[in-house]
């Protein structure tokens, strides 16, 4: 049967990058999306911000919502002081298989835990499965429903802390109004956004970043 699109991206990356070299990947990654086949990473324009909060934040702890093929994962990790681990959550295992090799083409295998599951399942966990306290970074992108519990969840299993910074992917295309609406009103976050496109085209999108309050 035909491949898919993840297993074609893949092919891409370990035909044409430069094995350990994570620029590579991503440059590869962002030519594959944007001259043969769109796919739905964060891409170059919004991973730029995406660069400057991670470097601006610069956190011993990092967790993302939704791997998929592992494009901003290694954005993020390729930016993390030494000695400082990304978890990264993927529901689908053949997005997550995908994603593994890529991370592992990139070298980064060792500052990146990907695990497999549903994030309303593996939230609960974190202190249990990694000793994590909070987390200082959380980049979401993945089911757009699930921004909104998901936060929820980090705030009632005191997985943030005081200045805690969530970035959120696609808070305008496709859209996460329900999530929106609740950090910009909450008083308990500090939100702002960051006006960009959607990856690999010229329709609006943008990150949202907020920071909690406690
Ligand atoms: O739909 C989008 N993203 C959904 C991503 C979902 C990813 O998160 C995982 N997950 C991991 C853990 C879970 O608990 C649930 C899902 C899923 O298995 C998938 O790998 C999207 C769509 C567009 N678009 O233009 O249409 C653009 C974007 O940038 C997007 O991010
Ligand atoms: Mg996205």
């Amino acid at each position: 049967t035909r491949s898919t699109r993840p297993q074609r991206l893949l092919r891409a990356v370990q035909k044409k990058a430069i094995k350990g070299d994570p620029q590579s990947v991503i440059s590869t990654i962002d030519y594959f999306c944007r001259h043969s086949e769109w796919a739905m990473n964060v891409g170059d324009e919004k991973g730029a911000i995406l660069d400057s909060v991670v470097c601006e934040v610069s956190p011993s702890t990092a967790l993302e919502l939704g791997t998929y093929c592992g494009y901003s994962t290694v954005r993020i990790a390729r930016l993390l002081p030494p000695g400082t681990k990304l978890i990264t959550l993927e529901f689908n295992p053949d997005y997550a298989a995908v994603a593994r090799q890529i991370i592992e083409y990139s070298g980064l295998q060792d500052k990146i835990c990907l695990v497999e599951g549903a994030s309303g399942d593996l939230i609960p966990k974190m202190q249990e499965l990694f000793g994590i306290k909070t987390f200082d970074f959380v980049f979401l992108d993945h089911w757009k429903d699930r921004y909104l519990p998901d936060i929820k969840l980090l705030e009632e299993c005191q997985l943030l802390r005081k200045g805690s910074i969530l970035l959120a992917d696609n808070v305008i295309c496709p859209g996460t109004p329900d999530y929106l609406e609740y950090v910009r009103n909450s008083p308990r976050y500090e939100s702002k956004y960051f006006k960009s496109h959607l990856e690999y085209t010229k329709v609006e999108d943008g990150l949202e970043k907020s920071v909690f309050l406690g």
